[in-house]
This record gives structure tokens, C-alpha cells and sequence, in this order.
């Protein structure tokens, strides 16, 4: 079994007890009630290359990061230093994450929120909706094309935006097939945790002008950043970088800094 299948067969666990609790009818019906998403593509267009910071306690690759008892301090400070959307990670048994942090991250920002977690049935769809997230993650690698498509549709037709993961040039395809308009090329290989920065520049001038590019992990700082702007990325989406920081407002604060420096390269678009 890989490090992702694994990892699935827990997130499957913990979402039959939560359909159990709280059935889907119901999750959907409050869910219709809240307030709409807020405009991702506009956040992620604005001029320079965005920064994305997640509020992420452990990983399978790391184990703990960081203690983060207060994730909604954590999330203001990624706020207030500049960061253009905020990512959250619901999955509990692997990241130590969950829908109560980002209630709390939710309540603390008036940026967009990115659920993320592995992401496989409309149930999850409708509850990241329900809790306030405006960005869903949806991992092609985790997902059968019929079941991406339904669930990208979903996604869309709730109004938020689909942040459709891949790692190699084939999953690149089935996104595109799909119909994705922001992807994000991962670093890190999801069966084996190994990170390779090089999987974004292999890919990325590939994926058509007119889609978002994000490029996903391994950001230790702004010599990254650029790294990553110069292969064509939109924005980067960091972790690990940040919550081990000791001063996540300054870690923040240099990578938008660098992201909108003059000579850091454009998006292309
Ligand atoms: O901590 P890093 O190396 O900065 O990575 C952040 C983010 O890319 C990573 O958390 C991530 C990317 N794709 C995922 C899918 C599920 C869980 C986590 C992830």
C-alpha cells in the first residue's frame, strides 16, 4: 500500500462516521445557507506571484511541525503579512488537522480559505461549503477521472473554485481534461513523500496560458519563490516553511515581498 493509499483508507473511516452523524441532506440543506464564496480568481490574479500559507501541524513525511495552539492567530498573521489565501488542512489522522481549525481560521480572516484534504466524495464538497471554504482541494492522483469530473463539477457549481492537484505530466492531462482552471503541481510525490522542485518546470510550460499555476511544497524561502515564478508560477503554496519559522507574520512577509519584486518574473498570462 502506498504512503496516499493508506492515507485514503483513514480519510474514507473518518467520513462514515461523520455521515453517520450528520446525513447528507443535511450537511447540503445548511450548507445552501451560508454566505457565498468570496472571488478566488481575483486573488490569485493580482499582479505578482501570490503566496498561499497553510496552517498545517504535522505531515506523514515530518511528522509534528508545529504545536500551533491557535490556529486562528496563526491565520491572521499569514493575513495581516500579505498572504493571498489561506490553506487549511482538515485531514485529522495524518496532518493533525480538522473542521474545527478552520472554523477558527474562518472566523479570524476575510481571505480565501482552502480546505484542504483528501477530498473523494460530494459529501466533503458540501461540508467544506458549509464550514466557509472557498477553494477545495481535489487530488487527481486520489481520484478516478469520472469521480474528478463530478467532483470539480460540484465544486464550481457551489461557486468556489477547484484547486486540482497533480505531480506528473499524465495527471496534468486528465485536470485539463476535466476542465480544471487552477492547477497545482506538487513537489512532493504523494506515494512515496519524496519532493522534486524540478516537477513544477517539467510541467508547467505545458498547461495552457489562460490556467492558474500553483506550484505546491518544498518553498523554504524566497529563493524558491523566484525559482518557481521563473518556471511560470501564479503563486506558491507553503507549509512546512512557515509553521517551523518561529516567525510566521516575517516568513510570510519575505515571500510576498520577493513575490512582487520587481525582479522576481511575471506570470505570463
Ligand atoms: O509543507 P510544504 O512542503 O510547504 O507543502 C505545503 C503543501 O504543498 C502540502 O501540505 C500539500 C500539498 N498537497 C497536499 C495534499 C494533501 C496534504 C498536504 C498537501
Amino acid at each position: 500500500m502506498t504512503v496516499l493509499e493508506a492515507i485514503l483508507e483513514g480519510v474514507r473511516e473518518d467520513l462514515a462516521e461523520r455521515e453517520a452523524a450528520t446525513p447528507f441532506e443535511t450537511i447540503k440543506e445548511q450548507a445552501s445557507k451560508v454566505a457565498p464564496p468570496l472571488d478566488v480568481m481575483a486573488a490569485l490574479r493580482a499582479p505578482g506571484v501570490g503566496v498561499i500559507a497553510e496552517v498545517k501541524r504535522r505531515s506523514p513525511s515530518k511528522g509534528a511541525l508545529a504545536e500551533i495552539a491557535d490556529p486562528a492567530a496563526l491565520a491572521a498573521q499569514y493575513e495581516s503579512a500579505g498572504a493571498r489565501v489561506i490553506s487549511v488542512l482538515t485531514e485529522r489522522r495524518r496532518f493533525g488537522g480538522s473542521l474545527a481549525d478552520f472554523d477558527a481560521v474562518r472566523a479570524a480572516v476575510r481571505i480565501p480559505l482552502l480546505r484542504k484534504d483528501f477530498i473523494i466524495s460530494p459529501y466533503q464538497v458540501h461540508e467544506a461549503r458549509l464550514h466557509g471554504a472557498d477553494l477545495v482541494l481535489l487530488i487527481v492522483a486520489a481520484l478516478e477521472q469520472n469521480a474528478l469530473v463530478s467532483l470539480l463539477d460540484r465544486v464550481e457549481s457551489l461557486g468556489m473554485t477547484a484547486l486540482v492537484e497533480v505531480h506528473t505530466a499524465e495527471e496534468a492531462d486528465r485536470a485539463l481534461e476535466a476542465g480544471a482552471s487552477v492547477i497545482g503541481i506538487n513537489a512532493r510525490n504523494l506515494h512515496t513523500l519524496e519532493v522534486d522542485r524540478d516537477v513544477f518546470g517539467r510541467i508547467a510550460p505545458g498547461l495552457p496560458h489562460d490556467v492558474l499555476k500553483i506550484a505546491e511544497s518544498g518553498v523554504r524561502g524566497p529563493g524558491d519563490l523566484m525559482a518557481y515564478a521563473g518556471a511560470g508560477a501564479d503563486a506558491v503554496l507553503v507549509g512546512e516553511g512557515l509553521v517551523t519559522s518561529g516567525d510566521p507574520r516575517a516568513a510570510v512577509n519575505q515571500l510576498v515581498t520577493a513575490g512582487s519584486h520587481p525582479a522576481c518574473p511575471r506570470p505570463s498570462r
